[in-house]
């Protein structure tokens, strides 16, 4: 019989700044997808709400708290060596400087640079869910 591995549950936010600008860290080389753009987030710890790991992730992470998130996306994908499940928020509004507190680069992008950056793959539905959703609610 086939062993699967346990499906890891994380949350991760686009966070939006003005101009349709998008904030992204990279993964640490040591990381799992090592090297690769990343959505901020982590793992959700048992009995902990997906929008509840969100707020701590980011405050961990990068030092700022959500004021405003809305549900985006879910994406369960298989990596071979670990399965997740990714827990999608779009982040209108935080408060706090951000920074790399964990020693990860940061850096604001625009939106259109979201499809010729490198993702780990589970990230390709979250980049169009989002593009698309900008075309539907323009930001005024
Ligand atoms: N944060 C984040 N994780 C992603 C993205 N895309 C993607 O496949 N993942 C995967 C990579 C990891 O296997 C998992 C997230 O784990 P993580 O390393 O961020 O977890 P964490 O912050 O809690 O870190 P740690 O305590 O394990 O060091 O989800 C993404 O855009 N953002
Ligand atoms: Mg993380």
């Amino acid at each position: 019989m086939p062993i699967t591995a346990p499906e890891i549950a994380v949350a991760a936010g686009v966070i939006a700044g003005p101009g349709d600008q998008v904030l992204l860290t990279r993964r640490l080389q040591s990381a799992h997808q090592g090297g690769k753009w990343e959505f901020p987030g982590g793992k959700i710890e048992a009995d902990e709400a997906p929008a509840a790991a969100l707020r701590r992730e980011l405050n961990e992470e990068l030092g700022i708290n959500v004021v405003t998130a809305r549900s985006l996306i879910e994406v369960a994908h298989d990596y071979g060596d670990k399965r997740v499940r990714l827990y999608v928020f779009v982040v209108d509004a935080f408060t706090g400087q951000p920074g790399g507190l964990e020693g990860q680069a940061m850096q604001w992008f625009d939106a259109a640079d979201l499809t010729s950056l490198e993702f780990p793959d589970a990230n390709r539905p979250i980049v169009a869910a989002y593009l698309s959703s900008l075309d539907s609610a323009p930001s005024i």
